[in-house]
C-alpha cells in the first residue's frame, strides 16, 4: 500500500505525558502545555483523563484542565473516561470527544482499570450509549498489542478481538497501544494485518511507545500498511502508572521530523512544536527525549 498524503497527529502529552510525573504539575502549567501544542497547529489533543484521582493523582485537576481551556477552532480536545462516572464528570466540563481504554493482556486490564477484558467491555458499553445520547465521539484504546509487562507475548488475534468488540460497540478509532514500547516493525505490521481483517485501516491509530527505541521504526512500518493516524508525545514525555519502567510515547517532534522528510502533510510547525518540547521539560525538570528537539535546540 502506498504511504498516505497525509497523517493526523492526536498529541498525547498533557494526558498519558503527564500522568504518570512523580512531582505535582499545576494546572496553569499543563493548559499553557495544551495551548502551546495547539499554537503549534496539532488539531486534536488529549487534554485530560477522567480516572479516580487515587489510582493517578497527576489527572486529579481534570475538571479545573477541561474547564481552563481556551478552545481554538479546529482542534479537538479529549479525554480518557474509563466508566460512566468519568464520562458524566467529562460531560459536564463540555467535552466533546472521550476514549475508553481496555487491554489485549488479562492481567494488565486488572492491573489497569481493576477488570478483567470480559467486564471492561460491559462497563464501555454504556458509556459509548450515554456519549451517543450527547453528540459525543468515542476513540478506543487497546493496550499491550506488542508485549505485556506482566505476560509478555500477545497474539495478535487477542489484540483482534479486543480491537473488533471496541469497534463494533461504536468507537469511531481504535487506536493500538505498544504500551511498553517492545514491539518490532515486522511484528507491528503482522499485529496490524490481524486487526485489520475486521476493521477497515482508516479507523485504526498507532500508539507506540519508545521504551526499546523502535517507535519510529514501527511507525513507519504501519505507514506502509496504510495506518493514518499517529498518536505521540511532546519531548517523548510520559509512561503509564501500571507499566513499570515503560517511557513515554514516541516524540511529537521525531514523528513530524520524519513525515516531513517523507512529504507526508501534518500541518504541524515542527519549530514551534520543538520549542513546546524544550519549555515543557525545562517547566516540569525532565529530560527532552526528543533527538529532534534535542538537536534542534542545539542549533
Ligand atoms: C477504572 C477505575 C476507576 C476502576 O477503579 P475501581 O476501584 O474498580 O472503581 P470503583 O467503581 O469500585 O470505585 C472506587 C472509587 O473510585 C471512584 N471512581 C470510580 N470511577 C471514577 C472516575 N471515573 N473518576 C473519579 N473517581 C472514580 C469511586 O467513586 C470510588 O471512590 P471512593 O468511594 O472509594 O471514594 C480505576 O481503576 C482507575 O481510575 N484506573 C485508571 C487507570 C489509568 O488511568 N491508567 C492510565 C491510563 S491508560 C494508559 O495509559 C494506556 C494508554 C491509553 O495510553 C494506551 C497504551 O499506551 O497502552
Amino acid at each position: 500500500m502506498p504511504f498516505p498524503n497525509a497523517i493526523r497527529l492526536v498529541e498525547v502529552a498533557p494526558r498519558d505525558g503527564l500522568q504518570n510525573e512523580p512531582e505535582p504539575i499545576d494546572t496553569a502549567t499543563k493548559l499553557e502545555l495544551i495551548d502551546r501544542l495547539g499554537a503549534a497547529g496539532i488539531r486534536y489533543i488529549e487534554a485530560a483523563s477522567f480516572v479516580s484521582p487515587k489510582w493517578v493523582p497527576q489527572m486529579a485537576d481534570h475538571r479545573d484542565v477541561m474547564a481552563g481551556l481556551t478552545r481554538r477552532e479546529g482542534v479537538t480536545y479529549s479525554a480518557l473516561t474509563p466508566n460512566l462516572k468519568g464520562l458524566e464528570a467529562a460531560l459536564e466540563c463540555g467535552v466533546e470527544e472521550v476514549a475508553v481504554f481496555g487491554a489485549a493482556s488479562e492481567t494488565f486490564s486488572h492491573k489497569n482499570i481493576n477488570c478483567s477484558i470480559a467486564e471492561s467491555l460491559e462497563r464501555f458499553a454504556p458509556v459509548l450509549e450515554r456519549a451517543k445520547d450527547a453528540g459525543v465521539r468515542v476513540r478506543g484504546y487497546v493496550s499491550c498489542v506488542l508485549g505485556c509487562p506482566y505476560e509478555g507475548e500477545i497474539p495478535p488475534a487477542k489484540v483482534a478481538d479486543v480491537s473488533k468488540a471496541l469497534y463494533e460497540m461504536g468507537c469511531y478509532e481504535v487506536s493500538l497501544g505498544d504500551t511498553i514500547g517492545t514491539g518490532t516493525p515486522l511484528k507491528a505490521k503482522r499485529m496490524l494485518e490481524a486487526v485489520a481483517k475486521d476493521i477497515p485501516i482508516d479507523k485504526l491509530a498507532a500508539h507506540f511507545h519508545d521504551t526499546y527505541g523502535q517507535a519510529l521504526a514501527n511507525l513507519y512500518a504501519v505507514l506502509e500498511e496504510g495506518i493514518a493516524v499517529i498518536d505521540s508525545s511532546v519531548a517523548g514525555l510520559g509512561g503509564c502508572p501500571y507499566a513499570k519502567g515503560a517511557s513515554g510515547n514516541v516524540a511529537s517532534e521525531d514523528v513530524i521530523y520524519m513525515l516531513n522528510g517523507m512529504g507526508i502533510e501534518s500541518g504541524i510547525d515542527l519549530d514551534k512544536l520543538a520549542e513546546t518540547g524544550q519549555w515543557i521539560t525545562l517547566a516540569i525538570g525532565r529530560p527532552n527525549r526528543s533527538k529532534v528537539g534535542v538537536a534542534m535546540a542545539a542549533k
